[in-house]
């Protein structure tokens, strides 16, 4: 069970509305134009928003709008989350690529279930998609791994992320080694690299207001690519 931390500051040491609580209250959210959101016209199909949603997000100029948080547990539900790239989302779910050994790739592997979030400040909107994560095949994920960039390419080749590394040039020597071979080979396919698709069993649209009456809409799986749809309290 989660323990409540004593007294006004949770981190002790400070006295109550000390300067860290009091710039982190000072600063805006939803500060940005927050466009209208109707669930009542919103579209059968979660993916079919998501499209409306990235469309809108990219035409107003949100940044990185395809960055998005997955969140996995290992086997033992020790959780972790990090920020990645989307890389296509349809009527399978929503993929993202990564080493299969990296600690997220080991994560899904013992645990598929996973979640993915953005938020997007410029409009004040959040997507949530949780579910179960599985490995496309190794081609689809050969030709993902082929559409990166040489550079992109090069330090998946070397591989091992997130372990510990002795030196910066130890890693500079192993990427420019990894380099030469892909400029020898520009076929050449880290075999780790793993294009993942997570399955939701839900997808949650969530418009930000002001006022603090945010409008949220889940949509969650009910079988054969049908959809039950329900506003939930903000
Ligand atoms: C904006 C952004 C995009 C990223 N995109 C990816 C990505 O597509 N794939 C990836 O493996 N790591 C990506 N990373 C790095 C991950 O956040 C993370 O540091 C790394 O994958 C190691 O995670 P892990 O130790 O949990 O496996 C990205 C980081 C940022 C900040």
């Amino acid at each position: 069970m989660a323990r409540e931390s004593g007294g006004a500051s949770a981190q002790g040491g400070g006295a109550v509305g000390g300067p860290m609580r009091e710039r982190l209250r000072t600063i805006p959210v939803f500060a940005g134009e927050v466009p209208a959101f109707d669930p009542d016209t919103a579209p059968d199909d979660p993916v079919e928003l998501f499209t409306q949603w990235l469309d809108h997000a990219l035409r107003v100029g949100v940044p990185e709008p395809h960055v998005m948080n997955l969140a996995t547990a290992d086997a033992a539900n020790r959780v972790a989350s990090r920020f990645l790239i989307l890389k296509d989302a349809g009527p399978h779910g929503w993929s993202f690529a990564t080493g299969s050994a990296s600690p997220k790739g080991r994560d899904l592997d013992a645990n598929p279930h996973a979640a993915l979030a953005c938020y997007w400040p410029r409009v004040g909107r959040q997507i949530r998609i949780a579910g179960t994560a599985a490995p496309e095949s190794r081609r689809t994920s050969a030709a993902d791994f082929l559409a990166r960039s040489p550079d992109a390419r090069a330090e998946a080749l070397v591989g091992g992320q997130s372990a510990p590394m002795d030196s910066v040039q130890e890693h500079e020597r192993e990427l420019s080694a990894a380099r030469e071979r892909i400029a020898a080979d520009p076929s050449l396919v880290a075999p780790e690299w793993t294009l993942y698709t997570l399955r939701p069993d839900y997808v949650e649209f969530w418009q930000g207001s002001r006022d603090r009456n945010h409008v949220r809409l889940r949509y969650t799986a009910a079988g054969e690519g049908r959809w039950q749809r329900a506003l939930l309290r903000p």
